[in-house]
């Protein structure tokens, strides 16, 4: 491992950049090495540097030595400033960020900069500014000799914790984690997704410059087994892992911490419903079921792959939504007016289309799409699907029942309340639902009786970074989101005082 003060450098040799780990303040380059791949072209982004066991022993000693360090003789007020000059420091390379985000992702370069980033800047102030506001409780207790007795609560950080990130909306997610597990005082170690290491790199740097302590930010790359990932997950100097990724992975990660009885915070995967009822704003509910089943190319674990529609709009709204996808506009991220670029790689290309055959298969008739785009260009040699509608599928299809997390929604219509309810919560998972309707009172009873961590009514992914964000069932344990992060980055005590 060479050390250096950059978090990339040229591997003359290649032509290529090389990314590196960053452990205790400095940025590592290692002898192994793997492909980061720009998924609009296949073309080769860079090498980036693999952790080793090593590596990532490196980062969890370097981690625990500074909490005794600076790190942890800060006061909230002062973490939480510092954590506004990280938030600085990602505005001040912004378009940094963005370039980076898009070149791993092909996202449309708008996304990238209104959702992407923005929530990445976000995501450090939020929690900066809940640290330092947040109360705990405090509770006056009567006793028999009548003097009583007072109850406090007070957080303390965790000790290191473990940060794996998804590869859908890499910095968001990334930061989402980092932030308040800093806010609380902890420090990290962390492992973004391979497949969007670019971003999690360049916010090494910023960390550094904007004088974060050696070994309170720590990164370190991998994928598969026997790499960094489980590295981490089962390195016994980590006090609690955060994981957003998919359901099964979860659980293995689960079977990895058990022995050592770690907190772990999971936002696992779903198939999450889109209801439309006959009384919703009709144009209001096209539009807003476009937006939950093909953003980000149907990667985000809160699309809507299941849209269930009231009987008596059924066809106009399949016919509007045919009609909406065919003008959605696939294409390179600067385009103007792209809707949606390529998977994030052609392996989970070819997992989407499986489906996609799949749903033929089991009887399911293709609205739209079904396929791969031809453009003639170097796209053909990215990871670009078609938009897809179907209907005509039973709720036993498996392709009703698994996730696809793809541009893919299936469409089927309902007579009444009691039913679609039902068939919503037939689903191993319950991450997320939208609900479309102006019957006010039938959206609050709906909206309490689908089983799921979040419910959006007459909107989608509208967030408020202070309310509680998880699933239940196969989609995840616990939430993060305000005070909800805190208390999971945080030992929570209760000291009681007799009076
Ligand atoms: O918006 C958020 O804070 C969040 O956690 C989004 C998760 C999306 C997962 O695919």
């Amino acid at each position: 491992m060479d050390q250096t003060s950059q978090a990339s450098t040229d591997n003359a040799a290649q032509g290529r950049t090389v990314l590196r780990n960053y452990v205790d303040g400095e940025f590592l380059s290692s002898d192994r090495t793997f492909l980061n791949i720009n998924p609009v072209d296949g073309s080769v982004i860079a090498e980036v540097s693999e952790a080793d066991q090593a590596t990532v022993d490196r980062a969890v000693q370097a981690a625990q030595r500074a909490l005794s360090g600076p790190w942890g003789k800060l006061s909230v007020q002062e973490r939480a400033a510092m954590l506004h000059k990280v938030a600085d420091g990602i505005e001040a390379r912004f378009e940094e960020f963005v370039a980076a985000e898009v070149a791993d992702t092909g996202r449309p370069v708008q996304q990238a900069r209104t959702l992407d980033i923005a929530r990445a800047v976000a995501n450090f102030r939020t929690f900066a500014d809940l640290a330092k506001t947040a109360n705990t409780d405090l509770y006056e207790m009567h006793t028999a000799d009548g003097a009583g007795a007072l109850n406090y609560t007070v957080r303390k950080p965790l000790g290191v914790v473990g940060v794996i990130s998804p590869w859908n909306l890499p910095l968001l997610l990334f930061t989402w984690k980092v932030a308040p597990a800093l806010a609380c005082g902890n420090t990290v170690v962390a492992k973004p997704s391979e497949e969007s290491p670019s971003s999690a790199t360049l916010l090494a740097e910023v960390m550094r410059d904007a004088g974060i302590p050696p070994g309170v930010f720590n990164l370190v790359h991998g994928f598969g087994k026997d790499s960094a990932g489980e590295f981490l997950t089962r390195h016994p100097g980590i006090a609690a892992l955060t994981f957003t990724g998919e359901s099964s992975t979860g659980s293995t990660i689960m079977k990895a911490v058990a022995d050592g009885v770690k907190e772990v915070s999971f936002e696992l995967g779903g198939k999450n419903a889109a209801v439309v009822f006959a009384d919703s704003d009709f144009d209001a509910a096209v539009a807003g079921v476009m937006r939950s089943s093909f953003t980000n190319a149907g990667q985000v674990c809160l699309c809507s792959e299941r849209v269930y529609v009231e009987r008596p709009i059924f066809d106009r709204f399949v016919a509007a939504m045919r009609e909406r996808v065919g003008q959605l506009k696939l294409g390179f991220p600067h385009e103007d007016g792209v809707d949606m670029g390529p998977l994030i790689s052609h392996g989970h290309r070819d997992k989407v289309l499986s489906y996609y055959r799949l749903a033929r298969e089991e009887g399911a008739t293709v609205v739209a799409g079904g396929g791969v785009p031809r453009f003639g260009d170097e796209r053909d040699q990215g990871a670009y699907v078609e938009p897809t509608i179907w209907t005509g599928l039973p709720d036993t299809a498996r392709c009703v029942r698994e996730e696809i997390f793809g541009p893919v929604c299936h469409i089927a219509p309902f007579d009444t309340e009691d039913e679609v309810v039902a068939r919503v919560n037939d689903s191993d998972y319950g991450l997320a639902c939208a609900l479309w309707t102006n019957n006010l009172t039938r959206a609050h009873r709906a909206a309490r009786r689908i089983h799921v961590g979040l419910v959006w009514v007459n909107t989608w992914y509208l967030r408020d970074l202070r309310t509680p964000f998880g699933g239940v069932k196969l989609s995840g344990l616990g939430r993060e989101g305000g005070r909800y992060s805190l208390d999971f980055y945080s030992d929570v005590s209760n000291i009681c005082i007799k009076l």
